[in-house]
């Protein structure tokens, strides 16, 4: 699931801190200024998922801020916090048009359920693109199974299209209308994780002055997608396959139960039979969400694949680019695509289309504007062709992130290659330390085995 950029406007320096601890900790790239007008200037130069504002700052403030996202931006959602004294002029901002507002203080639960309930998913709408035999069988029989409300099991490599072929099965089943959420199990801290899936009532933690529904009740009729599902700890899996099986969830902190009507789907790129017989994976929940296993095999296994989604992919990063006419690949180009191995299979061929687009001379890609892995990209076009001239914290928050790769690439040589002993000599999970490395490669950095 490609992450969500978010816009943090606190004029509390300490409170900044910790909600951009919580926010990056849940893998969300997150910019971070100190007043309105700050933010004003940073939407100016990106584009942003979501906004997240203090309403009492100097200058214009949240409410100001709020006028200006509705005239400029105004499909991006913006959630208010506020001082509990002053609720009343949240209140008046949701009638203006903020999503909703937390009251201070809040526990980080909470900002990441209201943040995972309001977030525009991304857009994976469309039909997955398939012209291989393997893909075309594939997704016919996604479609057969669609109509049916059996848990679907998606399998396949990183970046091969899983999400994609949720959306699609969503798309194709009885329930296309009501809503389709996915919930990243990777990707939100593992104490945070249970109030996001089954919601929590007023006064459950710290600053929850209002119930919140979990991921379950909004899929209430739809689709839920659980996203990387092996990475979900055994307690928890407990929980939901309770939850599964009696088909009525529980919020934290509440005493009723409701009545559940949600189809589950699930992802995994790791082999969850064999994590289920080692015991890391629950057999029981493993039988009753693999009821239909689908797999997407890697991009290379389907060649026939790979031109038309480049062309695919070069359309639609051209439309959001505005270049007009839509670049073509020429026969080097293509010859070049066809020939590469793609380990980081539909993602890292979306950046490799990415990275052309920036670097080709007219209407035509050339092979000499594909660059095939980080080690090829010439020092001129790093990232800082990318607009710079947001604020500092943003360099701070992209330097960080760089050191932690050489920490965790030092460490795997430390430690000739053992992610146990890395992830024990970081103080961090087995499941973040795979989580960053997995972000690693999609950014084209190689991961020694
Ligand atoms: N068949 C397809 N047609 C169109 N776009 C695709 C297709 N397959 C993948 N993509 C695009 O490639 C990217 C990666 O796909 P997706 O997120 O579905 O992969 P994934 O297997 O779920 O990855 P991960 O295991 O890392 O979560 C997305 O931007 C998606 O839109």
């Amino acid at each position: 699931m490609p992450e969500a950029k978010l816009l943090l406007v606190e004029d509390d320096a300490s409170l900044r801190e910790a909600l951009l601890d919580t926010l990056m900790l849940a893998q969300y790239e997150c910019v971070n200024v100190a007043s309105a007008e700050d933010a004003i200037m940073a939407l100016k130069q990106n584009t942003f998922d979501m906004v997240i504002s203090d309403v009492q700052m100097p200058g214009i403030g949240g409410l100001g801020l709020l006028n200006y996202l509705q005239q400029h931006h105004p499909k991006t959602p913006m959630l208010l916090m506020t001082a509990f004294a002053t609720i009343d002029s949240a209140v008046e901002a949701i009638k203006q048009g903020a999503v909703d507002y937390l009251a201070k203080p809040f526990a980080p639960e909470v900002l990441l359920n209201q943040v995972s309930r309001y977030l525009p998913l991304n857009d994976n709408s469309g039909q997955p693109v398939a012209a291989d035999d393997k893909s075309l069988a594939l997704l016919n029989l996604a479609k057969r199974v669609a109509s049916s409300d059996a848990s679907v099991m998606i399998m396949g490599p990183s970046g091969s299209g899983k999400e994609v072929m949720a959306r699609y099965i969503h798309d194709n089943s009885p329930r296309h209308e009501a809503p389709f959420v996915a919930i990243n199990c990777a990707a939100i801290p593992e104490n945070m994780l249970e109030a996001t899936l089954f919601g929590y009532e007023k006064g459950a933690f710290t600053g929850a002055y209002q119930a919140c529904p979990g991921k379950f009740e909004q899929a209430h009729g739809g689709t839920l997608l659980l996203d990387e599902i092996s990475e979900m700890e055994l307690g928890l899996q407990a929980k939901l396959l309770r939850v599964l099986q009696e088909r009525e969830v529980e919020r934290l902190g509440g005493r009723k139960t409701i009545k559940l009507d949600v189809r589950v789907l699930a992802t995994s790129n790791r082999d969850l039979k064999a994590m289920a017989t080692s015991g890391e994976f629950r057999e029981d929940l493993y039988y009753r969400i693999n009821v239909f296993p689908l797999t997407w095999p890697a991009l290379n296994q389907r060649p026939a694949d790979i031109i038309p989604l480049a062309n695919h992919l070069l359309a639609k990063h051209a439309e959001r680019l505005a270049i007009t006419p839509v670049p073509t690949l020429d026969e080097a180009a293509t010859r070049r695509l066809l020939t590469h191995r793609w380990p980081g299979n539909v993602r890292e061929l979306d950046n490799v289309v990415q990275r052309a687009l920036i670097l080709r001379v007219g209407d035509e890609i050339s092979a000499n504007d594909i660059i095939l892995d980080s080690a090829d990209v010439p020092a001129a076009v790093e990232p800082a062709a990318e607009v710079t001239s947001a604020p500092q914290v943003e360099a701070l928050g992209s330097e960080l992130k760089a050191q932690e790769h050489v920490i965790i690439l030092e460490t795997l040589n430390q430690c000739n290659g053992s992610r146990k002993q890395v992830a024990e000599k970081l103080g961090i999970s087995a499941r973040t330390l795979r989580y960053k490395m997995a972000k690693m490669r999609d950014m084209g950095i190689q991961i020694p085995a």
